[in-house]
């Protein structure tokens, strides 16, 4: 007989699967009202609070909505106060009079890990375009922490939708939903207004975000490709519901205070209130967190010539109104086999329409060299709107001379991402000066040693601009 294991994953962490599914969980039998959503006495005492991610008249398809079943109802709080900390305010919020346009490619050495900061005071804007209060545009974020955030607070942002890349160390992540265990090479979409709490499981953490001003991330349609490929539906985790008591009914010494923070129209904002707000003990719906493992990602590719598009490589996708034109895509290049014949394999050199912000979770790129002021893991590079860029002169070298063999890219497990825009990025104060990372000489670096390989064929006097 085989050995039984005993482990079985806590089943906080346990999940509902499938993309853009209808979803219920509850975490008291019972909790969920059948058959109706809002009676006039739901289950146990709880309260039904609708929470809505798109317009109540969206389209049937991209209606996402959903009811919390909940101790007490969230508007139960003080009013918010701005935030004290006017730093936190400048360092999580987009300021447009202060960003900085620039056509420079730019790149950065791994950004520090930090001992003191939390989830959230360790975010750190980078990059931005557009206006939350419009539904405009999306910010950039690094984030680095060495604490769990304090135990009685939550955080939750007006803004947008946060989509997480872990690229160092593991987040716990607290919703009203359920918990999620977010580990490198996972990432995570916690939606807008969701509240939540990071706690570091294992130590300092690091890796990139991105908040969504507008709309919400989908996956790609795919086309020829057919019905499976690429990120697939039933391989996304939804938290299932988990709650506590802490509802502050017994007033007097010993109330508990949950510091609440918001974050905006691009400022931050506090109460305090004496109840939890991880109270939600069932919910359904179609609006919720959800996180996915990049392992599971079916990576399609050029079988025979030519190095397609980036696009084949598209996790999410938050569209614009404009088809095929997102406001982000969020594409990644994990370890795959490359076979073109009489091909340049890596990436092509290239202007784009989009901006290109690129980050490594790990390994290495196959057009960029690594090491000491290369393309390392922890870094980044932001290659703006028609910024040429491409193969640093060393790649390009080897791999227009590589024996083209079956050839594996990125074989120790490398994965880097980049979130393209349709919409100019700007870069903070703090992305382009204040944090110490960017590299110097990055253009001069990776393209300054590109070679002239032109030859004019003999006898050839060209037709007549030969000068
Ligand atoms: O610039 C980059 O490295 C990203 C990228 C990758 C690719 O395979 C094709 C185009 C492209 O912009
Ligand atoms: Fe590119």
């Amino acid at each position: 007989m085989m050995a039984e294991s005993n482990f079985s994953f806590p089943e906080k962490y346990h999940h509902l699967n499938g993309f853009d599914s209808y979803h219920e969980s509850e975490a008291v039998k019972g909790a969920l009202p059948i058959g109706r959503n809002s009676p006039q006495k739901p289950p146990h005492g709880l309260y039904a609070e609708k929470f809505s991610g798109t317009a109540f008249t969206a389209p049937r398809h991209e209606n996402k909505q959903t009811w919390f079943y909940r101790i007490l109802p969230s508007c139960s709080h003080p009013n918010f106060s701005p935030h004290d900390n006017e730093s936190l305010e400048s360092q999580l919020c987009l300021d447009n009079k202060r960003l900085n346009y620039i056509p420079n490619q730019l790149r950065w050495d791994p950004f520090d890990h930090s001992t003191e900061t939390d989830f959230v005071s360790g975010l750190r804007l980078l990059s931005g375009a557009g206006d939350p209060t419009l539904k405009q545009g999306l910010g950039i974020y690094i984030y680095s922490a060495g604490v769990s955030m304090p135990e009685k607070s939550a955080f939750y942002s007006a803004d947008g939708d946060l989509l997480i890349v872990a690229q160092d160390g593991v987040l716990d992540i607290r919703t009203e939903f359920g918990h999620l265990l977010v580990r490198p090479m996972e990432i995570a979409v916690i939606p807008r207004g969701a509240k939540y709490h990071v706690s570091l499981p294992s130590g300092p953490v690091r890796g990139y975000a991105l908040e969504l001003y507008e709309g919400h991330f989908q996956l790609p349609e795919l086309g020829p490709i057919g019905s499976n490929g690429l990120a697939n539906a039933r391989d996304f985790q939804i938290p299932v519901a988990s709650f506590s008591e802490d509802h502050g009914a017994t007033a007097g010494e010993g109330k508990s205070n949950y510091t609440i923070t918001c974050k905006f129209a691009n400022s931050l904002h506090q109460t305090v209130q004496t109840h939890t707000p991880f109270d939600v003990v069932a919910w359904h719906g179609t609006y919720y967190p959800f996180k996915y493992d990049l392992h599971r990602f079916n990576t399609i590719g050029s079988i025979s010539f030519d190095h397609p598009d980036p696009s084949i490589f598209t996790v999410l996708t938050a569209p614009s109104p404009r088809p095929g034109t997102a406001i982000a895509d969020f594409v990644i290049f994990p370890p795959r086999w490359l076979v073109g014949e009489d091909t340049f394999r890596p990436p092509w050199y290239h202007r784009n329409t989009m901006s290109e912000f690129m980050g490594l979770i790990k390994g290495s790129y196959d057009a960029k060299k690594g090491g000491e002021g290369g393309f390392v893991a922890g870094g980044a590079s932001l290659h703006n709107v028609m910024s040429g860029h491409g193969p640093d002169a060393e790649s390009f070298e080897g791999a227009s001379n590589a024996e083209l063999k079956p050839m594996k890219v990125g074989g120790d497990g490398s994965c880097a991402f980049m979130f393209e825009s349709s919409l100019m990025v700007g870069v903070t104060e703090w992305g382009l000066r204040e944090c110490r990372k960017v590299q110097d000489g990055y253009n001069e670096h990776s393209w300054g040693g590109i070679k002239v390989h032109w030859k004019r064929p003999e006898g050839e006097q060209g037709k007549g601009h030969l000068l």
